[in-house]
This record gives C-alpha cells, structure tokens and sequence, in this order.
C-alpha cells in the first residue's frame, strides 16, 4: 500500500442526533464546539437503529452512505477478519434533566424474547458533570416481583427511585451499567457511553416524559417485560467493582461487551475502532494519511486502516467492541 492509495482512511464524523424525549444540557454541542439541535444523544459510528425506528440512529458516511451499508459491503475491511459485525454502539449522552428509571435487557433475555443475541450492557464515561450531578444504579435492597410491578403500574416514582443507589459523579469517573440494572442518568452531565449494539429498554417510569405505558415493554406482556429487571440489591462491594480503576477504565465485567481505553499523542490504535476526542489537539497518522483531531472530534476507524498513531497534546477514547 502507499500514501496515494487511501482505501480505509478513518472516516471524521459529523453529529447524528436522532430525536429523543428528554432534554440537553448544551454540554454536547460546547463539547462539539459547533451549534446543535437541542438533542441530547450523538450516535457516533452507529450501525444500530432505534427501536423500531430504522433509519433513525444510523450514522451516515461523508460519502453519503450508511456506515451500516459500508460495513456490510467489505466487512473485512471495517471490521477485520475475526467479526461478523460492529459489535459496539457509542454514544455522547447529554442529560438536561433526569431520564426516567428504565432497564436494558440481558443476552439470554433478548435471544429469548427479542430475536437478538445482544442485550444492552453499557458504560458511562464521565467527560463534564455539575457539581451535584448524579446517577441511579441498582436497587438498595431486593425488591420483589409484586412490589416492582406496583410501583410501576402506579407510576409512583418516588418509591422507584428511592429503591436505588444515588450515586455522586465527576468528570473522570466511569462505571458499568449491566443489562438487567434499574438505572437513570443525570441531569447535568455528558458521557462517553459504549453499549452492546441494541436500543432495547423497557421503562419503569413514563410520567413527565413524552412517553406512555405503550413505549415501555417493547412490544412486549408487562409480566415479561418485568422479567428482565434484576431485582437483587447492588451492594456497595457491587457498586465498586463497576467502577473503572486507575489502571482500567472500565472494570473486568466489561470485558465480555466491549473495551474502552484512553489514549493519547504517541499512542498507536489499531483495529476497529470509534475515537472521542476529549482534550487538547493533534494528530492522526497512517499509511492512509494524516487527519486533524481536536477536543470533540469523533471517528470511525475501520480495521483495514491499520495502526494509527496519534501525536500531539491529543486525548482521546477508544472504543472497541470485545
Ligand atoms: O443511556 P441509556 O440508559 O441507554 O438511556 C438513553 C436511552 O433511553 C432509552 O429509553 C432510549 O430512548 C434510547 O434510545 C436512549 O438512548
């Protein structure tokens, strides 16, 4: 190969901002540096649509193309001789206001009941946060079958959400939310988020939201939806264990649904990959080239681009699928 021939340069994306229903903070587009519509998520390298909402999500080349179409047109190419397919779902999350206590289903729950063999495992990577800003993560205590379904059926989200652990959050911090885990997120912050590449959730609460009991199961009987909320106490050894280390930015459990790294000037990736930009500017290089980065630059780095390296005062997250 040579510098003239660029087959699989990374691919620079522009913001995909699917319509939600909850609110920004403004965080994503200071992070983005540009205007944004006021929408809160930013799908970056999607090759996964919203529930039931295909093409919504999906992220588009600058060719004009589906990077879900380019990946399946040479899938050796984006993904490498070893994967079938992305793998990975990243998204930047700006929370505006608390989103409602909802539950991703885990893998034996989705190849059970929704036809898929990824549940919906994700990790939060802290980028901006309040001071005061916070998340939801596990309930306190068991809870039992009749007891959750009650206070759904009633909506009282009070109960709901004084059943879970409120967990303080800074910039920096990351932890693992497993598929299965209550959880709510924010207001006030702006994550990094690595999901199993569906968008299944079922929703514990609705009221106050744009949303209603019929958006809440996926289709689903409520009885089984309830089925796939793990009910046990996350303890405080629980807690802990989902939290990145010093050495590790996301714990071990992580390991079987993706991988998340920081990275900085002379640091080479290699393989298939989405970049976050997070801090300062530098530089991409490879056999393809050369590309820009600075804070809020984000990319798709297909397998066949080979090892790339980064320089400069550049600090970026790499996210790849397990
Ligand atoms: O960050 P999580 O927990 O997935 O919450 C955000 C998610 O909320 C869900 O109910 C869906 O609307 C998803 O499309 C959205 O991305």
């Amino acid at each position: 190969m040579t510098t003239q021939h660029r087959p699989h340069p990374p691919v620079v994306l522009g913001p995909n901002l699917p319509e939600t229903f909850y609110r920004a903070s403004g965080r994503l587009a200071r992070f983005r540096g540009v205007d944004l519509p006021p929408r809160p998520e930013d799908w970056v390298g999607s090759a996964t649509p919203r529930f039931g909402q295909a093409p919504s999500g999906l992220s588009v080349l600058p060719d004009g193309r589906l990077l879900a179409d380019a990946i399946a047109a040479e899938p050796a190419d984006w993904l490498g001789p070893a994967r079938a397919d992305a793998g990975l779902l990243v998204k930047l999350l700006d929370a505006g206001q608390r989103l409602p206590v909802h539950v991703h289903p885990a893998r034996p729950f989705t190849q059970s009941h929704l036809a898929s063999p990824y549940g919906k495992t994700e990790a939060w990577i802290v980028l901006d946060a309040a001071p005061d800003a916070f998340v939801h993560l596990g309930f306190r205590r068991d809870v039992s079958a009749g007891e959750l379904a009650r206070w759904v059926q009633a909506q009282d989200v009070g109960a709901l959400l004084a059943a879970t652990n409120r967990i303080p959050v800074a910039a920096g911090d990351s932890l693992l939310c497993p598929a299965g885990a209550p959880h709510a997120i924010g207001p006030d912050l702006l994550l990094v988020e690595l999901q199993e590449p569906t968008d299944f959730s079922v929703l514990l609460e609705w009221e106050g939201f744009d949303l209603g009991p019929r958006d809440a199961t996926l289709g689903l009987p409520f009885e089984l939806a309830m089925q796939c909320v793990d009910r046990r106490a996350y303890s405080t050894e629980r807690l802990a264990a989902l939290r990145g280390t010093a050495t590790s930015l996301l714990p071990a459990e992580a390991a079987e649904f993706f991988a998340a790294e920081r990275v900085a000037g002379g640091q080479v990736v290699t393989g298939f990959a989405v970049l976050v930009v997070t801090d300062g500017s530098g530089r991409l290089t490879g056999e393809w080239g050369e590309l820009a980065l600075s804070a809020g630059t984000t990319l798709v780095i297909p397998f066949a681009a080979g090892g790339c390296r980064l320089s400069g005062a550049v600090s970026a997250v790499n996210c790849r699928p397990a």
